[in-house]
């Protein structure tokens, strides 16, 4: 986990009055606070809230309209970036083995094929996951939960010190959900830092220690204690557009 010098954790992103959006108009408020190095931190809000917009802004798949994004270091770390399910191509003729060896490519190169090593952590990811079994599955034949758990394999495998998952349990079997959670434990015991859009405040109770509330009213940013206190209902969370008792400048630490 990244400490500085006084033994605290160290910022790894900032983010700075940033606005996302489409075609330069903003879809949300403007955000600001930090990424510390090695937290896990859980963004929820209403639907239309601007949630996957801001980790694609973050993930530097799409501009800012306003604001900046700084990363200590200067340079955006290495990330492994998971979007929702509903964006991915299913079509394409692949295996399960071969679309996690996607993961190693940044090691491997696109056409260098993958060496013992990598084929080995490709067969471990898969282990972790439970889907060893069928790991020469065309991808098309899996289900949304087997599916899932692929994925999950090939971000093991990328070993990104970022990991960002875009609604990563949305239409996922109980099962598999307990199962992803503990690889998400398992990547904030190693010190990644770990950002994830989700909608089922319980469970960012009980598993993510920070919390990013987006809203058309107001963002809300720090502990999970100190964010889903403004709950009377944690689950309106989700299904409301504003938090009942706003208290303003929630501090992000
Ligand atoms: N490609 C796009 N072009 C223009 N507007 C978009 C585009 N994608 C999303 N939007 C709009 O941006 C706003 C925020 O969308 P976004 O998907 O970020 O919200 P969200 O909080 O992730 O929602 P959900 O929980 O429903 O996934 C919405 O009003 C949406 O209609």
């Amino acid at each position: 986990m990244g400490r500085n010098l006084l033994g605290n954790l160290a910022t790894m992103i900032f983010v700075n009055n940033v606005e996302v959006g489409y075609d330069r108009r903003a879809v949300a408020m403007p955000i600001s606070g930090k990424f510390l190095s090695g937290s896990l931190t859980a963004v929820i809000g209403a639907n239309g809230a601007g949630k996957s917009t801001f980790l694609k802004t973050l993930a530097g798949l799409q501009q800012a309209v306003a604001g900046n994004i700084t990363f200590t270091g200067e340079k955006r770390p290495r990330l492994a970036y998971l979007p929702q399910q509903a964006e991915l191509d299913r079509g394409f003729p692949i295996s399960v083995f071969d679309l996690v060896a996607m993961g190693c490519w940044p090691q491997s190169g696109l056409f260098g094929g993958i060496n013992q090593q990598s084929a080995v952590a490709v067969a471990k990811a898969l282990e972790t996951v439970g889907m060893t079994e069928m790991s020469h599955f065309p991808v098309g034949s899996l289900s949304g939960g087997q599916l899932q758990r692929t994925l999950f394999a090939r971000l093991l495998v990328q070993q990104a010190p970022l990991i960002m998952l875009d609604e990563p349990f949305t239409g996922i079997d109980t099962q598999t959900t307990e199962l992803l959670l503990k690889v998400i434990a398992q990547w904030h015991q190693e010190g990644k830092t770990v950002i994830a859009v989700l909608h089922d405040i319980s469970m960012v109770a009980r598993h993510f220690p920070h919390v990013l509330y987006l809203s058309t009213q107001q963002n809300l940013w720090g502990t999970a204690h100190d964010v889903l206190g403004h709950f009377p209902h944690q689950a309106h969370a989700c299904i409301s557009t504003e938090p009942f008792s706003l208290v303003a400048g929630v501090a992000n630490s």
